[in-house]
């Protein structure tokens, strides 16, 4: 097993990784400060995991509640049902909650604990690639509204996190390449080097080989650590943990949540703001090439969906939380390797960037 830390003063947290975790009790249980323990998950992790998740916790009260598993049911309506569950079961303020699930039932959780009589702790159990790189980490909770991507939310940081890579067994393929994309993301972000890793190993990974697995989570975790520890509510850094996400985003609402997976979203949109990023001169040609075909080996989408127009993206990604006095801020790519966050373009580039994936 490795060890991360997520530092953050007295919010800072372990994040374990290994194989086998789920069956250690001795690792989480000093996180759990009191006698009450509310496991959230969903009805396809459920019947794999719940079992021996609520072993994790001998000698406490250890309560469960299923929700219906997807992306469209991240949603205010839902989240319900965890108040629900933790009220009829009487639990109060030394409760913790626990998330085993992928990256919705980690929002959804993490919100739930944000907010259940003004904040409770929370421990992360994340079960896809997706929510092990990427959303068990740095605190972001939160719900989506039908107008808008991760609208109503708050952050609020976990008390550990539990990432056991033998969960990856049972995923589904479509999802570990949706997993890939946000891998794909820090290498585009700040490290050319694993950007490199990943042209030559993206076999290895799609294949599920455990080192190159525990390679690209402990990678990932501690790339994002490390923005997290630097800019724990997005004041500026952060931002660039949002490459692709602005037109990732407007896809996942105008398709329909759930329709196209988040990392596909995503993966798209990176190739989308790689390309506005080649028009303003800032990555060649080559790099663009690179970046497609790194994200065509991962099997995701490299195009946005054929039923959306220039009109739709621009009134969607107006809605981003980016977005400051109505300007549009993206996260584009200086550098394979280097983002940053500007709204240092043309409305004509843009544009003529939208233009070149839809009509
Ligand atoms: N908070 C953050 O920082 C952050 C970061 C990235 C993404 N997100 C959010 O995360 C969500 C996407 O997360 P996701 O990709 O994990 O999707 P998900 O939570 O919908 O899980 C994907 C699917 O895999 C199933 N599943 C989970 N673990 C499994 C396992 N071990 N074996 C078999 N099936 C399993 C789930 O039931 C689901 O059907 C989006 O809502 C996105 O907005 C949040
Ligand atoms: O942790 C972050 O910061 C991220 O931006 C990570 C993203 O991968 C993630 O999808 C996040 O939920 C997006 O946040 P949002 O603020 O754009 O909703
Ligand atoms: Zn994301």
């Amino acid at each position: 097993m490795q060890t991360l830390n997520v530092d953050l003063g007295d919010r800072s947290y372990p994040i374990f990784v290994g194989s086998g975790l789920i069956e250690n009790t001795q690792l989480i249980l000093p996180y759990v400060a009191g006698q009450q323990v509310m496991i959230v998950t969903n009805d396809t992790i459920a019947p794999l995991y719940l079992e021996k998740a609520k072993a994790l916790f001998p000698g406490k009260q250890v309560d469960s509640v299923i929700l219906p598993d997807g992306e469209a049911f991240k949603d205010l309506t839902h989240l319900n049902l965890i108040f629900d569950a933790l009220l009829e079961k009487q639990h109060n303020r030394t409760t913790t909650l626990v998330a085993l699930g992928g990256g919705v039932i980690g929002d959804m959780t993490g919100y739930a604990a944000a907010s259940y009589q003004r904040g409770v702790d929370f421990i992360q159990i994340p079960t896809t690639l997706l929510s092990q790189v990427d959303s068990s980490v740095g605190g972001k909770t939160g719900v989506n509204h039908r107008l808008g991507k991760n609208m109503i939310g708050a952050f609020h940081q976990p008390k550990c996190v539990l990432i056991d890579i033998d969960s990856l067994t049972t995923l589904p393929d479509r999802e570990l390449s949706a997993g890939i994309a946000e891998v794909i993301k820090y290498g585009l972000i700040t490290d050319y080097e694993f950007l490199e890793w990943l042209e030559t190993h993206m076999s290895s990974l799609l294949s599920r080989d455990q080192d190159a697995l525990i390679y690209a989570v402990l990678t990932s975790c501690a790339a994002k650590a490390d923005v997290v520890a630097q800019d724990e509510k997005e004041g500026g850094i952060r931002a660039i943990l949002n490459l692709g996400h602005t037109y990732g985003h407007a896809i996942e609402n105008h398709q329909g949540y759930g329709n196209w997976l988040h990392g596909e979203a995503v993966a798209a949109g990176m190739i989308m703001a790689a390309d506005l990023s080649h028009r303003l001169g800032w990555i060649s040609g080559a790099d663009l090439k690179r970046t497609q075909s790194l994200i065509r080996a991962a099997n995701l989408p490299v195009d946005a969906p054929k039923d959306m127009s220039v009109a739709d993206f621009k009134a969607l990604m107006a809605v981003d939380k980016k977005v400051v006095d109505g300007k549009l801020r993206l996260v584009l790519l200086k550098a394979l390797g280097q983002a940053i966050i500007s709204s240092d373009f043309g409305l004509e580039e843009f544009e003529a960037s939208l233009h070149s994936f839809v009509h």
